[in-house]
């Protein structure tokens, strides 16, 4: 049993039907009780590691497996002198709950019994253990079922890491995340991939000979007045990323200075095609709805790698010759950055069905748009065609403030601007996991993304593991 994060080392996860080829696979070679025995040691053991003390533990079984796994560690329990109700509803000393109600095989919204119960363990103000997953949340996309699922103090993941677990609604009701395989190897590849920190590997630094023209440069556009904060953060991102260069070229009112307050960034006047050739561009931080389509459209037509973001997507999204533009482009050379909301209008669709399924969501995208998304939000989507979707374990709340995407935008450039040749899969993954990364190490509260930059930057060459 390990505590999962975060993560040193990027894990496969295994949607609903891979999880039952896996049990089914092990259970051919074992006998017919004994990955659920061993579950249920793990919960046992896990609980009396995180309730030692007096008082009755409830276990919440339901009518299936994960009901089952839940009385064994009953039994165990019991055995090591512990006193145990299993039930529905909470016993008057309850000091644990442990939530084993429903697992993998929650396939509709909790009926009246079973939602009953999910609000009665969220009322406690005891640590509650959801066994697998907690119940109500779906195992393959992190979406509730019904109204209400279990929040949990920690969630043990048995025997498969479920993708739900990380992303949409998961995190926010998993607490902290412990995995058992059981002593059982996957003999499959996993359906999608949980980034951990070895995915900053794909990022080697400068040798010694480098200079500025070696690191490449980037054109951040974006900037319409009002909003000339979104692209100077993201030029700040390029630059303490590691581009050589860094250009910025605001839109709307000419401006004399790029960005007063770095005085590394400079001006682009213009922004033609010869201004683009060879650049890392990012557009759309801060775009505006206006002025935006024509260097947008010259972007999508001459920059040689390109990263869309906020509103060069909402403009892709209202405009079928600049989809048409960003589909012809070469492969491997775009990035777009959504957040859910972004992501639903260039699909067509509503807020509610990405989050439904971010992971089906990210990779429609990605076909759709031939490039690599990244679904932002709690648990981000790495998408690109024909790969595997990449589901980023780092980040935390704390981003949740104006102008981090800005920083990721930026921060993807200036990571690619020095490695033209680099998949934009691992970029992207690479670039979020780090993003993510510097919003985990901080006090309470948000992060500003000013201050994000300089927690970004902090963390360059990484200590190992
Ligand atoms: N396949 C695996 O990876 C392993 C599974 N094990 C356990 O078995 C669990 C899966 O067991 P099951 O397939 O029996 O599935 P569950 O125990 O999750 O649920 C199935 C039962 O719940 C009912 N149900 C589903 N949705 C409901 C709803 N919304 N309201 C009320 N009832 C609902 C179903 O009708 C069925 O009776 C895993 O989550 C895990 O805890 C472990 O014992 C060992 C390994
Ligand atoms: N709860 C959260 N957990 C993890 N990451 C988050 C969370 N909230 C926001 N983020 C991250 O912060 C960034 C916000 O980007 P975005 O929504 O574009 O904001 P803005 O346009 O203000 O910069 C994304 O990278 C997103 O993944
Ligand atoms: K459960």
């Amino acid at each position: 049993m390990q505590r999962l994060l975060p993560l040193p080392l990027s894990l496969p996860l295994f949607n609903v039907a891979s999880s039952r080829a896996i049990e089914a696979a092990a259970l051919a070679g074992l006998p017919v009780d004994a990955l659920m025995e061993r579950a249920g040691l793990a919960v046992a053991r896990l609980a009396l590691a995180l309730q030692p003390g007096a008082g009755t533990i409830w276990v919440a079984c339901g009518p299936g497996n994960n009901g089952g796994d839940g009385r064994i560690a009953a039994r165990l329990l019991q055995a090591q002198g512990r006193r145990v109700s299993i039930g529905l509803t909470p016993p008057a000393d309850c000091c644990l709950a442990i939530d084993a109600l429903l697992g993998l095989g929650l396939n509709r919204t909790p009926d009246a019994a079973m939602a009953a119960a999910i609000t009665a363990l969220n009322s406690l103000t005891v640590p509650v253990l959801a066994v697998d997953l907690p119940s109500g949340l779906l195992a393959d996309s992190g979406a509730l079922a019904g109204a209400e699922a279990v929040r949990a103090t920690h969630t043990l993941c048995l025997l498969s890491l479920k993708p739900g677990l990380f992303t949409a609604q998961g995190r926010a009701h998993a607490g902290t995340i412990w995995f058992d395989d059981l002593a059982i190897a996957p003999a499959r590849r996993g359906d999608a991939g949980l980034l951990g920190r070895d995915c900053l590997a794909e990022l080697a630094g400068p040798d010694h000979a480098a200079h500025k023209g070696s690191q490449g440069d980037v054109l951040v556009i974006g900037g319409a007045p009002g909003m000339r904060g979104a692209a100077r953060l993201a030029a700040r991102a390029a630059l303490a990323a590691g581009a050589g260069r860094v250009y910025l070229h605001l839109l709307g009112e000419p401006v004399e200075e790029a960005d007063p307050a770095r005085a590394e960034l400079m001006l682009a006047v213009r922004c033609e095609p010869q201004d683009l050739a060879g650049k890392t561009v990012a557009i759309g931080c801060g775009g505006g709805q206006q002025g935006l389509a024509e260097p947008l459209a010259a972007a999508l037509r001459h920059a040689p790698r390109l990263i869309v973001d906020a509103d060069a997507l909402n403009a892709i999204a209202a405009s079928p010759a600049l989809q048409q533009l960003l589909r012809q482009r070469a492969p491997l050379s775009s990035v777009l950055t959504p957040h859910p909301l972004e992501a639903a209008r260039l699909l067509g669709t509503d807020t509610a069905r990405v989050q439904a399924d971010r992971l089906d969501a990210a990779q429609a995208l990605a076909e759709r748009c031939a490039a690599t998304i990244v679904l932002k939000g709690s648990g981000s989507v790495i998408a690109s065609p024909g790969r595997r979707p990449q589901l980023c374990s780092s980040g935390s709340a704390a981003l949740a403030s104006a102008g981090s995407g800005d920083v990721l935008a930026g921060w993807i450039a200036g990571l690619w601007a020095p490695r033209p040749a680099i998949e934009p899969h691992l970029l992207a993954g690479a670039a979020s996991f780090w993003h993510g990364l510097a919003g985990e190490q901080q006090a309470a509260g948000p992060l500003r993304a000013g201050d994000l930059i300089e927690r970004m930057h902090a963390l360059h060459a990484p200590p190992e593991d």
